[in-house]
């Protein structure tokens, strides 16, 4: 019997795997995977419940926008992320300096996805080696005052770290991956670990060469 899409229980195996196939052997980053990969993540953080509403619509946002490039007339340039860069760069289609005429080019959108992906990256590495009696709580909140946070405003952090008393405990947070037995969660988290902090860091390194890392 066909089951329809909505009601497929969510698999978060699924959405990693979704990012391993965004990376190429020559170290290229294909943005449809990686939005691809995000959509997955914001489908997860909507099942936690509505108090993420207003991070998720953010995400989606984002997420559209770089979907809008890639759909476009100018789609070609939009395949991967060194050649949206290359892109934009050569047709000064970013602001560099101050919000202007591109609020929404592809760099500065997707830089806004690359430091969320920092926090995932650290929130995923404490959840992998938390033990039973770990706050998912205090994880999250750690991943992202290390991270993401310092490029927000205050208002931005008050609401997020209230958002984040809400997030179910450890065990019910394993049971929503819907990987498997704690075991099977830590496993599929030590593989896709490398993978997410490899995609982190080529777009990093990408960002930095190109002085992006900064973009309004
Ligand atoms: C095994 C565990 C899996 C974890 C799955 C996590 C799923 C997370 C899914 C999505 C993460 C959210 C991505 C948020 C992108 C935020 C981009 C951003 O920084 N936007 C701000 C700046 O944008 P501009 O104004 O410059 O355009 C914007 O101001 C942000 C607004 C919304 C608040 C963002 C708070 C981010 C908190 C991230 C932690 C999410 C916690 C989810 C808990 C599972």
């Amino acid at each position: 019997m066909a089951v329809a899409l909505e009601d497929q229980k969510f698999s978060l195996q699924e959405v990693l795997d979704t990012f391993k196939l965004c990376l190429s052997e020559n170290k290229e980053v294909h943005l449809e995977q990686y939005v691809a990969g995000w959509r997955g993540l914001v489908r997860f953080m909507n099942s936690l419940g509505s108090v993420f509403s207003f991070i998720s619509k953010d995400a989606v946002n984002k997420i559209q926008i770089l979907v809008n490039h890639l759909n476009s007339e100018t789609g070609a340039h939009y395949v991967t992320i060194q050649s949206m860069v290359r892109y934009e760069l050569d047709n000064q289609l970013v602001d560099l300096t101050k919000r202007g005429s591109f609020p929404e080019s592809g760099c500065r959108t997707l830089l806004r996805l690359h430091r969320a992906l920092r926090w995932l990256e650290l929130f995923l590495e404490r959840l992998r080696t938390s033990t039973e009696d770990s706050k998912t709580s205090a994880m999250c909140s750690e991943a992202y005052n290390e991270s993401l946070s310092q490029h927000h405003p205050w208002i931005i952090r008050k609401a997020a770290g209230t958002a984040f008393w809400a997030l179910p405990g450890r065990a019910q947070f394993f049971d929503v991956m819907n990987v498997g037995v704690p075991d099977q969660v830590v496993a599929m988290l030590g593989d896709a670990m490398p993978l997410i902090s490899e995609v982190y860091q080529v777009t990093e390194d990408l960002y930095a060469q190109n002085n992006l890392l900064e973009l309004p």
